[in-house]
């Protein structure tokens, strides 16, 4: 979809910003570029849009070279997201999100309605948000908004200049997270610039990983993690690189043990078989817990229930339900099928969570020979949290 042909960016003050990139990104890949300020990250970027043109080699878009195709007509195939997301102040968030539609000629009904559209997408209800000015959001909203004004032409391909680099880590996390949802849902092929390699590992298909000017390693994050290519790479990943698997890997299904339940207009059963059983409302959505000395009380399940605090959706990565135990001193915590309904699925403990790690490890370990992990340090963890 996007194929870099011996592309070299020379500034007219001599700095070689980017040397000889060539590199291919398919059709629906979300390829991340990452490497330290001033590596030339940017310039690739912008190179696609074509608000930088290379100094030599040739950048083709869906088979065709980017330098025949006028500017303007290749920067509506193609949506920017940045860190100062620019949204115009004086227009509300329905308007700042229409823009492109009204640009391209889209009646103003039918643009108001992609807008609205795409705001639900991103998780902003357009009823609520809609009507709002930019300086009424937070920072991690106008993000949002940034990404849906980008999708809301539909273009085939999104740059995205480190656009969650604004906000705080914990919103960063659930940006990403939503990121990775939309993406899964509207697969369009995305070059993706940071600085973190967390971010870059959490997101992309594939990593770019940049030293000088140039490409030092192009892979899937799991070889980056395991194989770095060079030790620029391996000093750039980190010593802790075992760790940062935890971020990669996601709670599925099968790691999930499945603990006694009860459900909130059931009497106390007295005897639970266990230490704590998960209470189900009548949908068996996730309500909360009761403990063995709970159920010894007088009266229902609903009367001696306590909320449950420590919850994830599946396929949430084994990095955040590590910090949920933590942040809540629990021992285990709850995994629902997704925010929005709260079905329950099961619970993760440390034990289950260990095993989920040694899995990701064990695949790739056969899918890469060289693979080395740092397993001392990941059992350390799991047992921190055991006790
Ligand atoms: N207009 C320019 N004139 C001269 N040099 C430039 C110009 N724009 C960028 N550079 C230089 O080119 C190199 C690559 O810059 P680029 O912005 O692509 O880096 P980056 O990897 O995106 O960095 P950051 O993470 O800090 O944004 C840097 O050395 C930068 O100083």
């Amino acid at each position: 979809m996007i194929r870099f042909e011996h592309v070299a960016k020379r500034y007219p003050d001599g700095t070689t910003a980017v040397d000889d990139l060539s590199f291919e990104v398919a059709e629906g890949e979300l390829v991340t570029l990452v490497g330290p300020s001033g590596c030339g990250k940017t310039t690739t970027m912008k190179m696609v849009n074509r608000l930088i043109e290379p100094s030599s080699g040739r950048i083709f878009l869906d088979g065709e070279d980017i330098s025949t195709i006028d500017p303007v007509q290749l920067r509506r195939r193609i949506g920017y997201v940045i860190q100062q997301v620019g949204l115009f102040p004086h227009k509300t968030v329905l308007e700042n999100t229409a823009t492109v539609p009204h640009l391209l000629g889209w009646q103003r009904s039918k643009a108001r309605a992609r807008a609205a559209e795409l705001l639900d997408l991103v998780g902003l209800d357009p009823t609520t948000y809609g009507g709002r000015y930019p300086e009424q959001l937070s920072g991690g909203q106008r993000q949002r908004v940034g990404v849906a004004r980008a999708l809301a032409a539909d273009p085939p391909v999104l740059l995205m200049d480190e656009p969650f680099g604004a906000v705080d880590p914990v919103v960063r996390e659930h940006l990403q997270n939503e990121f990775l949802r939309l993406q899964s849902q509207v697969r369009k092929t995305v070059l993706f610039v940071t600085h973190d390699i967390e971010e870059a590992v959490r997101l992309g298909d594939r990593i770019a990983v940049y030293g000088q000017g140039r490409i030092e390693q192009f892979d899937a994050p799991a070889a980056v993690l395991g194989t770095p290519a060079t030790p620029y790479v391996a000093d750039f990943v980190g010593a802790d690189r075992g760790l940062k698997r935890l971020s990669v890997t996601p709670i599925e299904e099968g790691d999930l043990e499945q603990p006694p339940v009860v459900h909130l207009d059931d009497t106390l059963p007295r005897e639970l078989g266990s230490r704590w059983a998960v209470v189900l409302d009548g949908d068996d959505n996730l309500h909360g817990w009761l403990s063995a000395e709970g159920a010894l009380r007088k009266g229902s399940v609903r009367e001696h229930a306590r909320r449950m605090e420590a919850w994830l959706p599946v396929g949430a990565s084994l990095k955040q339900a590590f910090s949920t135990m933590l942040q809540h001193d629990a021992g285990w915590i709850a995994v629902i099928d997704k925010e929005e309904t709260g079905r329950f699925l099961g619970v993760l403990t440390p034990a289950r969570l260990h095993e989920a790690l040694r899995r990701s490890i064990d695949a790739d370990a056969q899918a890469i020979p060289r693979t080395e992990v740092d397993l001392e340090s990941i059992a350390t963890i799991t047992e921190a949290a055991k006790s």
